[in-house]
């Protein structure tokens, strides 16, 4: 993320929350994710099946996992993996984007 970790810590949450603001508003789809966990495996999946692309940041082999779990926490009230957006906006963990898909809603925010 280009963000060191001397920074004092107020700087560097809101370097680490610019950084999250820009990426989600780049890319159509990001998934934060562990490589471990079922939930995002569930949520990839979802996405895979749809062959829709997804921006994938792996938190247990990145640089300041904490720091940008945190930020996730405070921007989507929720610090779990995964933390998924659609166009800028979170829809929530695996759950919740396997019922998005199931109910064909997902689909309609990918259009
Ligand atoms: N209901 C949530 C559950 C997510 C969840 O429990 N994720 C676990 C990992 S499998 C987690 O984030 N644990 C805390 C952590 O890794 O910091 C969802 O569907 O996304």
């Amino acid at each position: 993320m280009g963000v060191t970790s001397s920074s004092p810590s107020g700087e560097m949450s809101g370097a680490v929350t610019n950084a999250i603001r820009q990426r989600i508003s780049q890319n159509t789809v990001v998934i934060y994710s562990k490589t471990y966990c079922p939930y995002c495996t569930m949520a990839k999946e979802v996405f895979d099946k749809l062959r829709q692309p997804y921006d994938l940041i792996e938190l247990d082999q990145v640089q300041d996992s904490e720091q940008i779990q945190d930020a996730l926490g405070k921007m989507t009230g929720t610090r779990t993996v995964p933390r998924v957006f659609i166009k800028g906006q979170c829809i929530g963990g695996g759950t919740d984007t396997q019922s998005l898909y199931k109910q064909g809603k997902l689909q309609e925010m990918l259009k």
